[in-house]
């Protein structure tokens, strides 16, 4: 390792993995460092993502693709069933990834690009000089090192801790995380091409259950749940109620807890010599609590930005602002609209769930997007007019 770069990239998530790929495309010196020793292991994800946008970044291979989903069901508390087409899912469907495979895969197209790449290498503390971050401290297989940059990259997922190293106020509070429990379940009955929600308040407080299939009898099973709505009982044991409902023979091969930004984007993303991106700049899905797609984006954006800064010889906060703005240009309507859906959604009861259900029950699904979907909800439910007009 050497003691200086121009990019410095902590964590090597997709976000991460993306940045330093797109910086070393533009000619940098970039080192890629990942505090675990396998990259993309453990998995804290169920790994859905769509397949548009994932294909913006990498080629398809079946290799890191578990399985293929064409639609989505969304069941209402009482049972009453929504399916979507790939059509209006969009994100929501695509491809179940392995995402072990994938993340090494992401990293690889980043080492191919130019990146130098370190696992076992975690970043402890910066380097901060006259307010501008200049490096990062840290260990290397054990070691303690010191390497400077020109600018920093913190993609080190939600449990972010650059962000807050270089002052930049990354809290989340309780209403704007979900909690969550997954289990990789073996030998059950499922739908293997389509991506299944359950909702209730009873089933998954402030958030959902999923069935993501991986293959055909076989599915990540997990749920959120947030923060504020915990009241002693754990996404794990909302999660076993729903196995015994639900898959009462299945047998789990593989537990994952974890947790999801679902804040919407950072006020601020970035500071002198520094930008946050995927997960540690909060720029998942609020109400899918899908991040993998979105933290590639914010991960392109940055490694172009910086780029930029980097041959005009300026990487102050001034300059770096332009990031923030691209990312909201790109993703912040999304995010805005979608964390709007989701106070909408924590806040309604199991009865407006079902009979929202069966007023779409029958409706033809093949050609609408989501602004059709909400507008069709408010004309079959007008009561809601006044909380949904504000998403549009
Ligand atoms: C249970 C669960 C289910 C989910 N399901 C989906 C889904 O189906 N679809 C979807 O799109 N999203 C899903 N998500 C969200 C998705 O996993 C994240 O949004 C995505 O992984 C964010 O990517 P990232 O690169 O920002 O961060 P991460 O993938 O979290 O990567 C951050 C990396 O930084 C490393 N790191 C941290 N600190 C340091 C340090 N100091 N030094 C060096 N390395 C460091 C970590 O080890 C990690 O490898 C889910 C999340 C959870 C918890």
């Amino acid at each position: 390792m050497k003691s200086a770069y121009d990019v410095i990239v902590v964590g090597a998530g997709p976000a991460g993995s993306i940045a330093a790929r797109t910086a070393a495309e533009h000619g940098l010196d970039v080192l890629l460092i990942e505090k675990r020793q396998e990259i993309g292991d453990p998995v804290r994800c169920a790994e859905g993502t769509g397949k548009v946008g994932l294909t913006q970044f990498m080629d398809p291979d079946p290799r890191w693709i578990c399985a293929e989903v064409t639609g989505a069901r969304i069941f209402a508390p009482d049972g009453t069933c929504i399916e979507l087409s790939e059509k209006l899912a969009g994100k929501e469907v695509g491809y179940v990834l392995e995402r072990k495979i994938f993340d090494r895969a992401v990293a690889k197209t980043a080492a191919k690009a130019g990146a130098e790449v370190q696992v076992k290498t975690q970043a402890t503390s910066l380097i901060i000089e006259n307010g501008t971050v200049c490096g990062i401290r840290g260990k290397h297989r054990g070691d303690d090192f010191e390497a400077r940059a020109k600018v920093v990259v913190g993609a080190d997922g939600i449990e972010s801790k650059v962000g807050k190293w270089a002052g930049i106020n990354t809290t989340l509070k309780p209403k704007d995380i979900e909690t969550c429990a997954q289990f990789l379940v073996t030998d059950i009955d499922i739908k293997a091409d389509s991506c299944d929600f359950y909702l209730g308040n009873e089933r998954a407080p402030g958030g959902y259950v999923w069935v993501f299939p991986k293959g055909k009898r076989e599915a990540n099973v997990g749920l959120g749940m947030l923060g504020s709505r915990f009241t002693g009982k754990h996404p794990i044991d909302y999660l076993r109620e729903f196995m015994a409902w639900r898959f009462p023979q299945g047998k789990v091969i593989e537990t994952v807890v974890g947790a999801v930004p679902a804040s919407g984007m950072l006020k601020q993303l970035s500071t002198g010599g520094l930008v946050l991106v995927g997960d540690a700049g909060r720029v998942s899905d609020p109400i899918t609590g899908g991040g993998i797609y979105n933290g590639m984006v914010s991960g392109r954006i940055a490694g172009n930005v910086i780029a930029d800064a980097i041959k005009s010889g300026d990487v102050s906060a001034k300059r770096l602002q332009r990031y923030d703005r691209e990312v909201r240009e790109t993703l912040g309507k999304m995010l805005d609209r979608n964390y709007k859906a989701k106070e909408f959604v924590v806040k309604t009861s199991d009865e407006v769930m079902n009979s929202v259900a069966k007023s779409l029950v029958g409706v033809n699904f093949e050609n609408m997007s989501v602004p059709k979907l909400l507008k069709e909800i408010i004309t079959r439910n007008p009561g809601l007019f006044v909380e949904l007009a504000g998403l549009f």
